[in-house]
């Protein structure tokens, strides 16, 4: 029979933990009397401490260790600061500073969780999986370091990512923290300096690949779907080829969904929606020039298109709007060996080779950043889309701000402040000319942690695309006047537990309505989706 819980166990788990606000009955009863200063402090005050400590560095690696550790110790603290402090530390937990924390991961490394699976375990994973001390896990999301924001192969380092995205999940959505589940799975790395990196902590050899790779993350969905059987898998940051690969196998087997390819799809969409608002225009008036043809961009293309044919275009008529500009140029039908999904939007056009040129020949109402290419969007490029617009719309959208396509105050300054902007990673409020604007990210963050509430409460067996479609909707609905006047094509962040969960009460709603849901519809969606979102409060 299990022990019951006490003493200085009590201390080491950070599900019941609560430090020096244990009460004293609390304290007697679980016999903490002694192991604890005498004060008993409430959450505020503890909050307030933890923030004094975080607010005395100016390093932001420092800051993110920092919450790891409060993460480590007591995870109702930690999602009580993050929920009450989210506009000042989602740069810290998610991008950009994730992205730093993932390329020293293995230097900064001082506690684990989640789950490593390793090639080496394949035939075993099974085991691994059952030596996961939750009962109970809802959400996996996983990845395999391959390409972690647009810093490339970080490796095992790229754990931090799905550990980033799931405190997101609690935090904006309110999902369990006890059940989620970050993995990251190691085939070894391509990465020179990982591979000559003493204190690197995955597998020292090139990545394997092939069938030998598509067996191992067969094995591990289906021992993770067997354990938990309706968990929802998030795939995260893998590479390109793995990526459109694993969701085209997996997406009509089991819940599952890769956030690079669709949720960004869903808040580029929603940007789309909110700045033609602002405009007073339909999505299906733009014609989109991505920089990047990779997993973002096409993820972004193919739910526009959806957009547009639901606004009164036939699918050719859509796809004729968007055009895509690789490492290779603009995608023309004269190129070679395009793949299908590229050959969708390869246009009848001379070919071009500088992003500058692509605009001149394109004449594009807007351009959006996908690519990983700092400086792409320079002086000249936003000042040609000046040129041919009233309200050019400009996405640079790359991560983390070190790979932006462009700043949010070049964006404003080279289109004398008439571009509707958004940024992958934060940037501050611009001033220009008396005015201030207020960029906003166009970041999966936003709806992906109301995707998965809405999901996992209707106990969806599929994640299909409408389910996108319904998430950048009901995103855009969030956004007021007041918003759009100061520039903002998203929701203020203080208010992404309410977005979330209207976004969730959308996806719930198209989830009931299509079938996909495994519940009956309760008779007050709004009320049960939040009484379904876990507060972090101490449980006395
Ligand atoms: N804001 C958001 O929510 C998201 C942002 N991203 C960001 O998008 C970027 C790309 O991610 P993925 O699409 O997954 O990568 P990917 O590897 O699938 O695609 C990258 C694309 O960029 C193109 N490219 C590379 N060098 C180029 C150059 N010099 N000029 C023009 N195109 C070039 C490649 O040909 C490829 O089409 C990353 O920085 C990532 O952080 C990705 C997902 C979500
Ligand atoms: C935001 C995100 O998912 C990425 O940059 O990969
Ligand atoms: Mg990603």
């Amino acid at each position: 029979m299990a022990q019951p819980l006490e003493g200085v166990n009590v201390l080491r788990n950070p599900y019941v933990n609560e430090g020096t606000a244990f009460s004293k009955e609390a304290r007697e009863k679980l016999k903490l009397r002694g192991l604890l200063p005498p004060r008993i402090l409430t959450i505020e005050l503890q909050a307030k401490r933890f923030m004094e400590r975080v607010r005395e560095t100016d390093d932001n690696l420092v800051k993110y260790e920092l919450l790891d550790s409060l993460r480590h110790r007591n995870r109702t603290l930690y999602f009580y600061v993050l929920i009450n402090h989210i506009e000042e530390l989602m740069p810290i937990v998610y991008t950009p500073t994730v992205g730093k924390a993932c390329m020293d991961y293995d230097h900064i490394f001082r506690n684990t969780d989640g789950l490593y699976v390793s090639i080496e375990d394949k035939g075993q994973v099974a085991e691994l999986v059952s030596n996961c001390p939750q009962e109970n896990v809802d959400i996996i999301v996983v990845t395999d370091g391959e390409r972690i924001l647009g810093l490339g192969d970080l490796g095992t380092g790229g754990m931090g990512i799905p550990k980033g995205k799931l405190s997101l999940y609690t935090a904006c959505a309110g999902i369990h923290p006890e059940r989620s589940l970050p993995v990251c799975i190691d085939v070894g790395t391509n990465n020179p300096a990982l591979l000559k990196d003493p204190l690197y902590l995955g597998l020292q050899h090139p990545r394997v690949d092939g069938d030998a790779y598509y067996e191992l993350l067969e094995e591990f969905i289906l021992a993770v779907r067997k354990r938990w059987p309706g968990v929802l898998i998030q795939f995260e940051d893998f590479a390109n080829r793995h990526a459109f690969k694993l969701l085209e196998i997996w997406r009509d087997k089991v819940t599952c969904f890769n956030d690079d390819i669709q949720g960004t799809a869903s808040v580029t969409v929603s940007g789309f929606m909110s700045a033609t608002k602002a405009k007073g225009t339909k999505v299906s008036d733009e014609k989109i020039l991505f920089l990047g043809a990779g997993e973002a961009a096409l993820g972004c293309s193919n739910l526009l298109v959806q957009a547009m044919i639901a606004e009164g275009l036939t699918e050719q008529q859509a796809r004729d709007r968007i055009f895509l500009f690789d490492s290779k140029g603009l995608v023309v039908s004269s190129r070679d060996n395009l793949s299908h999904d590229k050959a969708l939007y390869a246009k009848d056009v001379e070919p071009c080779t500088t992003f500058l040129d692509a605009i001149e020949t394109v004449k594009p109402t807007a351009i959006v950043g996908l690519a990983a290419q700092s400086g792409a969007f320079n002086a000249y490029v936003l000042g040609a889309m000046a040129r041919l617009n009233e309200r050019p719309i400009i996405f640079a959208l790359s991560n983390p701000t070190s790979k932006a396509e462009c700043t949010a105050r070049e964006a404003y300054t080279y289109t004398e402040g008439r571009c509707l902007f958004a940024c992958g990673s934060p940037f501050p409020p611009v001033e220009l000319n008396g005015k201030t604007f207020v960029p906003r990210q166009g970041n999966n963050s936003y709806v992906f942690p109301g995707i998965g509430l809405g999901a996992l409460y209707t106990k969806a067996s599929l994640i299909p695309d409408g389910v996108f479609l319904a998430a950048a909707r009901a995103l855009t609905e969030t956004v007021t006047d007041e918003d759009l006047a100061n520039g903002s094509l998203f929701p203020s962040l203080t208010e992404v537990r309410s977005v979330s969960r209207h976004i969730a009460q959308r996806v719930a709603e198209y989830c009931l309505e299509s079938g996909i849901a495994q519940i009956e519809k309760p008779a007050d969606l709004t009320a049960a989706l939040e009484d379904y979102m876990y507060k972090p409060k101490y449980l006395d």
